[in-house]
């Protein structure tokens, strides 16, 4: 029998079986819960349907949780093996039919999870990006990238602009990592994570004593941790009013004091910043410094947005699937024409973080190679943000044809400003066949 310190908060009752699968004691809540005549049942098969001897062996030997059907109620059960060389199940959670998907995409990410940590675990502990991992074709990223190339050579100062998700990030590594520092540090900072209390040591350290609870040793500030290297401040218009003016003298003058030191120490750093907001505007509200903004405005590149590189997304997607291909273990091999049209006229407000979320989340659902529209647009669990594109009717053939020659001459004559002779020359037809499919369709 199950003993007491197995039992759940919630007990929607067990049932115990021999390793042949027959059923030796059958509870009374699992009766109760699952409506189950207990004595009209010898094997646990006719019962729990939708997974096998064999399913519930390996989970009780590796304490991994079963799926299964209990009299056409969706559930997971947890498998102990028993002293009489059976098996004990144990219902832990049970669910309406129509949450049967959830249910089997909660089961699978506890076990992609379990498989990510031991990934994780086999990670180097940093991770520093070059251009070439700087996926994208389009005309628009690759100019950015063949200009950052070009300004990695030298130390000037860089500011990344763009919006949030585009890349900025990467494109700090990358620079550093072709720069003539690239054996020196890459010292990230968030100005937007950090207190504004906490500041001036983060970016100047603090000698012994320096203040209360400043610890015996004192520490280096990221600036000096730079040294040799690239400091890269990542949402420069979160830095505090006061720590700017302060900050704007370590670039003039490449020296800092430590807080409560009395000497100066000279350092040679790269400055690389990035924003995903408008300095300028910030200048002219008074919450950025005026003097800072044009000091860190040496080069500034500007990172696109991805609707403006619409080539990049499928792309990107490709990739995506590769990596969670490889994390989760899966073999997802493309994406549904649906779905990859759906994707092409989505805007992306999140740009590139946004598709990597939105491919983590489909890849969570999928079963099978083909990620498809269905994989993100579940009856209980769409995305609040998106809609779900309406399926049109399927017409008759000619129906269709009719309705693709009348949008191709619309579009033709969208394109040409209603100059119907190249319209006609766009769709590669006579004038005169263009008159008459005009008026045939009552066109304008
Ligand atoms: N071109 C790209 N190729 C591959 N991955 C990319 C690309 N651009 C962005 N990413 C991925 O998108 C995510 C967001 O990128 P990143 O953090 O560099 O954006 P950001 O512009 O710095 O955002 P924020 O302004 O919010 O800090 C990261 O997971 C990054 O790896």
């Amino acid at each position: 029998m199950l003993d007491e310190s197995k039992k759940t908060f919630w007990d929607w009752g067990f049932f115990e079986i021999d390793t042949n699968g027959r059923l030796i004691h059958v509870s009374q809540q699992l009766c109760e819960h699952f409506n189950l005549e207990s004595s009209q049942l010898t094997h646990f098969n006719q019962m729990l349907k939708e997974t096998s001897l064999q399913k519930i062996g390996i989970a009780a030997n590796s304490e991994a949780i079963v799926f299964g059907v209990l009299n056409n109620i969706p559930c997971l059960l947890k498998v102990f093996l028993c002293s009489q060389k059976g098996f004990i199940c144990q219902v832990i959670l049970k669910y309406e039919e129509s949450y049967r998907q959830e249910l089997l995409s909660l089961l699978n990410n506890n076990e992609q999870q379990k498989r990510r940590k031991v990934k994780r675990k086999q990670r180097p502990l940093s991770h520093s990006y070059t251009f070439e991992q700087i996926n994208g074709t389009s005309s628009a990223i690759e100019q950015i990238k063949e200009l950052a190339a070009r300004v990695s050579r030298g130390s000037s100062t860089v500011l990344l602009t763009g919006e949030s998700g585009t890349g900025k990030e990467l494109f700090a590594q990358a620079i550093h990592d072709l720069s003539p520092r690239r054996e020196g540090p890459f010292i990230p900072i968030n100005c937007a994570s950090i207190p504004e209390s906490l500041f001036e040591s983060e970016l100047f350290g603090y000698e012994a004593g320096a203040f209360s609870g400043a610890g015996k040793d004192g520490k280096p500030g990221k600036i000096e941790l730079a040294q040799n290297g690239t400091l890269f401040l990542d949402e420069i218009s979160e830095l505090p009013f006061i720590t700017q003016g302060k900050f704007l003298r370590v670039l003039q003058e490449r020296e800092i004091e430590r807080l409560g030191g009395t000497g100066r120490k000279r350092v040679d750093i790269r400055i690389i910043a990035a924003t995903n907001r408008d300095l300028m505007t910030l200048v002219q509200e008074g919450k950025f410094r005026q003097d800072l903004f044009y000091r860190l405005l040496v080069f500034e590149l500007k990172i696109p947005p991805l609707r403006d590189r619409k080539e990049d997304i499928l792309l990107l997607a490709d990739q995506f699937i590769d990596d969670f291909n490889d994390e989760f273990g899966l073999n997802v091999k493309e994406i549904d024409p649906l779905l990859k049209d759906w994707m092409l006229n989505y805007d992306w407000p999140g740009n590139v973080r946004e598709l990597k979320s939105f491919i983590e989340r489909g890849m969570n659902i999928v079963e099978g190679g083909t990620l498809t529209l269905d994989d993100f647009f579940l009856p209980y669990a769409n995305f609040p943000i998106y809609q779900k594109p309406q399926m049109k009717e399927l017409l008759s053939l000619e129906e269709e044809v009719t309705n693709a020659e009348i949008s191709a001459i619309e579009r033709a004559l969208e394109e040409t400003n209603g100059d119907k002779t190249l319209a006609a020359e766009k769709l590669n037809i006579h004038l005169a066949s263009l008159y008459r499919k005009m008026s045939k369709y009552n066109l304008k």
